[in-house]
């Protein structure tokens, strides 16, 4: 680093900081005073990571091991200061942290607000962690004034949200982060407004409520008015008050999970979880657990009410943080849980682990699996007895985070097992309910020896598939799969209670009756009796399908078609391809229902001309309705409406 300082520059925040500001000070969350809330959870987490840092490098401390935050409001200069003495930030830091969004999250959650369908704004902002940002919910103006250890200058940032900041090296003696927030007159002045940051009384509560865990002390000075004593240590009522300044802790600094669970009320929790995790809505479920024995720890995990807008997304990390005695060692400790279960927010404190274990070490701790292995089951047992005393509760978790488990029962190998009973899906039983496999395979009936699935976008476009309308008549239930996942799911579990799952849109069906001998040897019939028909459809359609055979599973459809057994199903072919993946291709069966009027039209046209253009044009036809059904987009859609037009007008021989 250069001895000279860097002068003052002004810079512009990158197009979603500054849209992020704007959001901020046009004020779109009512609830403003969690602006303090953010940055002591920022100054605290600063000092965690010099207080880690300094266990392998103790020089970082310069000397001052007293970890404290510090609060001054000033009513002459209508200030409140917050001060850590934190890692700090480096020139390039400041820059890299402050001036731009790069956490995706911010990202996601600026999108959705522009879309604004799911949720108020409220909702939404509740959902990520405001952060540093939230100051300009309150201020005219933000300076930011901080020295990282062993750097010789500190950095001066300020901003008054307006596009720009300026920043410039300047000296600090003291390492750590100031924040020094310029606040804006409403928040100055009890009367007329609904908060006042500059009154010590207010600022008091504000720690209380939403930051009295905080490990290290938040301090704040009062000033004490006292008329002098006399030697009998009587006051001396007229003589003149003196003012001394008294400093105060205003956090008790105990951390919850140390607790008793049995005194510590539900709202605590609630406040710790959303305080810690940044949530705006009480988590769903909390499991809170102490372990003796071969591994020691507490843990505490919570079940939040809604999955982020990143949950699905590679981005999105763990949220288990890891102590070890209630000194923090690390956040989004990745190997506590399941990559499955990365939805569970929480923390676990085990005196088993060094304070100074590198990730790397931890990856391959013994204790860290056994404990990862007991949370699992923890939670797993937590949704277990959701699912069977509290039906709603579960069915509201799994409408946010079903999808993480399916997604988990499709590529963890290890849990699948587990999962199974926790999976639920949409059927034909009924139209609100959802259902387990487990009580799927109770209402089936003895004959009935697969599990039936039927893919599809929604409810509607799955029971229009021409392929329902014999099962539904069989009075069968179908599952219906709507997620890209589910198949993937499905074909996974390969089976349940020894029952295999059976795609209504693939291979045999094994419907007793339809496939008895007697209906195989009809359908045998039927396909010997028009072998050249069959055999001239399939030449005409070469290319385009495996193979076309007689249905046994239409009613009053004309076609349908399916895949076999083997390879990937129709569906899983279009998800593929969505994701760009054109290499795997469902092998298509066209299969005709042989007592509907278009087989007998065809079979005349063959009879008549076996190879006239109309009898071609319409197995073209009959595939792409196929298609359609299938929600295939034809390959020549053009092509497609000549013909039909040719036919509605009637020009075709
Ligand atoms: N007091 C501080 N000391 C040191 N670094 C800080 C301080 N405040 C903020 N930072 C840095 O700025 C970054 C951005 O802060 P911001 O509050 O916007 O988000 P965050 O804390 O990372 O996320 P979240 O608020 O969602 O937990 C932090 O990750 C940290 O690196």
């Amino acid at each position: 680093m250069s001895q000279e300082p860097i002068n003052k520059q002004t810079r512009e925040f990158q197009a979603e900081t500054k849209q992020l500001l704007d959001l901020m000070i046009h004020s779109i969350y009512t609830n403003k005073e969690i602006f303090l809330r953010e940055l002591i959870s920022n100054a605290s987490d600063a000092i965690d990571k010099i207080r880690f840092e300094s266990l392998t490098n103790h020089d970082l401390l310069e000397g001052q091991s007293d970890f404290e935050i510090f609060i001054v409001p000033d009513e002459s200069t209508h200030t409140l200061t917050i001060s850590d003495n934190g890692i700090g930030m480096t020139y390039d830091e400041v820059v890299e942290n402050i001036g731009t969004i790069a956490k995706s999250g911010t990202k996601s959650f600026l999108e959705k607000l522009k879309e604004k369908e799911t949720a108020t704004d409220n909702e939404l902002i509740g959902q990520f962690g405001v952060g540093f940002y939230s100051a300009f919910m309150v201020s005219d103006k933000v300076t930011l004034i901080t020295r990282a250890p062993g750097q010789a200058k500190g950095v001066k940032w300020q901003s008054s949200g307006d596009g720009t900041y300026t920043i410039e090296e300047v000296e600090k003696e003291t390492r750590g982060t100031t924040i020094i927030i310029t606040l804006n007159d409403e928040f100055t002045t009890a009367d007329g407004s609904k908060e006042n940051f500059l009154d010590r009384y207010t600022i008091e509560n504000l720690i209380k409520k939403y930051s009295d865990y905080i490990r290290y002390p938040i301090k704040m000075s009062f000033i004490k008015e006292e008329k002098p004593k006399d030697e009998e240590g009587k006051v001396i009522e007229d003589a003149p008050a003196t003012q001394t300044v008294e400093v105060r802790t205003l956090n008790s600094m105990t951390p919850l999970w140390t607790r008793n669970k049995n005194d510590i009320s539900a709202e605590e929790y609630h406040t710790f979880y959303k305080n810690l995790f940044h949530d705006w809505e009480d988590p769903l479920k909390l499991i809170h657990s102490k372990a003796e024995g071969t591994v020691e720890y507490t843990s505490l995990l919570f079940i939040p009410s809604r999955a982020p807008f990143d949950l699905y997304t590679q981005k999105s990390s763990s949220g288990i943080r890891l102590y070890s005695k209630q000194i923090f060692i690390m956040d989004n400790c990745q190997d506590l849980l399941p990559e499955y279960l990365r939805f569970v927010k929480g923390l676990v404190d085990s005196p088993d682990f060094s304070l100074n274990i590198s990730r790397e070490l931890l990856q391959h701790s013994k204790q860290l699996k056994l404990i990862g292995k007991n949370l699992e089951k923890s939670v797993l047992k937590t949704l277990e007895n959701l699912l069977t005393n509290e039906r709603p509760t579960y069915e509201k978790f799994w409408k946010e985070f079903g999808k993480a488990l399916k997604v988990g029962a499709y590529t963890d190998f290890q849990s699948r097992d587990k999962l199974k009973d926790l999976l639920l899906f949409s059927s034909s039983h009924a139209t609100e309910e959802l259902t387990t496999l487990h009580d799927y395979i109770e209402r089936m009936s003895e004959n009935q020896k697969v599990i039936y699935y039927a893919t599809g976008k929604d409810r509607a476009s799955v029971e229009r598939l021409p392929q329902m309308e014999l099962l539904k008549e069989k009075g069968i239930e179908v599952l219906y799969l709507y997620d890209q996942v589910d198949e993937f799911t499905i074909d996974a579990l390969q089976e349940y209670k020894e029952k295999k799952f059976q795609s209504i849109s693939r291979g045999e069906l094994n419907l007793d009756d339809i496939d008895s001998p007697e209906a195989k040897k009809d359908t045998e019939a039927i396909l010997k009796e028009n072998e050249s028909l069959i055999k001239a459809i399939k030449e005409h359609l070469k290319g385009k399908i495996a193979d076309v055979k007689i249905s046994n599973r239409l009613k009053s459809s004309a076609v349908c078609l399916v895949s076999d057994d083997n390879g990937i199903s129709l569906s899983m072919e279009q998800i593929l391809s969505e994701m760009n993946n054109t290499m795997y291709k469902a092998s298509r069966i066209l299969e005709l229902n042989p007592n509907h009027d278009v087989f007998t039209v065809l079979k005349d046209l063959h009879e008549a001309t076996p190879d006239s253009e109309a009898f071609k044009d319409y197995c073209d036809l009959l595939y792409v309705q196929a298609m359609l059904i299938e929600g295939l987009l034809p390959e020549d859609p053009i092509s497609f409406a000549n013909k039909v037009s040719n036919l509605m007008a009637r020009k075709d021989k």
